[in-house]
């Protein structure tokens, strides 16, 4: 069982989650399904990901084998080219059935799009298909606490989730504390950086070293002890399980510090700034 943690509005969600960006058709639904036999409950998705299929597919599977239906929280995200009302209702129901599963556990605007300018209009409409019952819980990715105060300031309803990029170049400790006090639950994409350079920071492998573990379990680890919830992607069943190890790391707060100050003013990947960027 992995530890929870709970959303303003009720919704708890495991402390690790899985990323499945890139796990398509056959061989991503067989991953998925590996993940979700190894402990994995909380399942990432998008519509933009085409991969709505190959998660369902995993998930029904598993029914028979791993874990029940509603022992998973299916996430899938809209996209910005579907932010109008009528259109947004009816992408939440193609996502269902693309994943051929009755309900979406979680559903969360994609990106903010500011200059299209539509996403208010969005969150009504997810607002809706949550009090219809079309998804069992509504939130938003990339959102800066200016887009969030718009959305509480005209609706009335803050999302329970916000997932952003974050990793130990990009610590986001402005939005984390600004999700924290209005109780959102933070999920970090990205969180392992892709895999990239950052595994080889020489402070991450000190720390994975002096704890016999590896860079990959303390950088989730530091997102875990910093109250988020990352969402590793792994297509391989022996790396799906060194991600859940993480669990049993604890760092203590200097190594937390540590890491934290790898920070970089311009440490986002690719830049994708979400005043800015804008994905349909
Ligand atoms: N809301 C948004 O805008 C966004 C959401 N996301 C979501 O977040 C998820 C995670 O982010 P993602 O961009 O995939 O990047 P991650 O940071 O999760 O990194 C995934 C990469 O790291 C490798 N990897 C996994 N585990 C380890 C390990 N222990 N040691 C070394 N390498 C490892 C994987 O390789 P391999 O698979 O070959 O093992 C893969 O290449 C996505 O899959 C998606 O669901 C991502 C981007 C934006
Ligand atoms: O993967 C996602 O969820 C995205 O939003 C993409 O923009 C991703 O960040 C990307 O880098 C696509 O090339």
């Amino acid at each position: 069982m992995i530890p929870t943690t709970t959303a303003h509005d009720g919704l708890t969600l495991p402390v690790l989650g899985f990323g499945t960006y890139k796990l398509t058709g056959h061989a991503g639904a067989a991953s998925i399904e590996r993940a979700i036999a190894s402990g994995y409950t909380l399942v990432d998705s998008a519509f933009n990901y085409e991969n709505e299929g190959s998660v369902g597919a995993a998930v029904r599977a598993s029914a028979h084998h791993h874990a029940a239906r509603d022992e998973l929280i299916v996430t899938s995200k809209l996209p910005g080219r579907h932010q109008q009302h009528d259109a947004a209702i009816a992408t939440v129901e193609e996502s269902a059935a693309r994943m051929g599963l009755e309900r979406i556990d979680l559903y969360l605007i994609h990106w903010p799009n500011p200059r299209q300018g539509t996403y208010v209009e969005a969150w009504q409409a997810l607002i809706e298909a949550k009090e219809r019952g079309l998804v069992g819980a509504i939130g938003v990715c990339n959102f800066l606490p200016e887009h969030l105060d718009r959305l509480h300031a005209e609706t009335g309803v803050m999302p329970e989730v916000n997932q952003i990029e974050l990793h130990p170049h990009f610590p986001q400790e402005e939005q984390l504390a600004y999700d924290r006090e209005h109780g959102i639950i933070t999920q970090a994409w990205s969180p392992l950086g892709r895999g990239g350079e950052m595994l080889a920071e020489p402070e991450i492998v000190r720390i994975a070293e002096a704890h016999r573990a590896t860079p990959g379990q303390v950088i989730l680890a530091w997102g875990i002890a910093r109250g988020v919830v990352p969402i590793p992607k792994a297509a391989s069943q022996d790396r799906q399980r060194e991600n859940l190890g993480a669990l049993e790391l604890r760092l203590g707060d200097e190594e937390v510090s540590a890491i934290t100050a790898l920070g970089r003013p311009d440490g986002r990947l690719k830049g994708q700034d979400p005043a800015v960027y804008e994905e349909f």
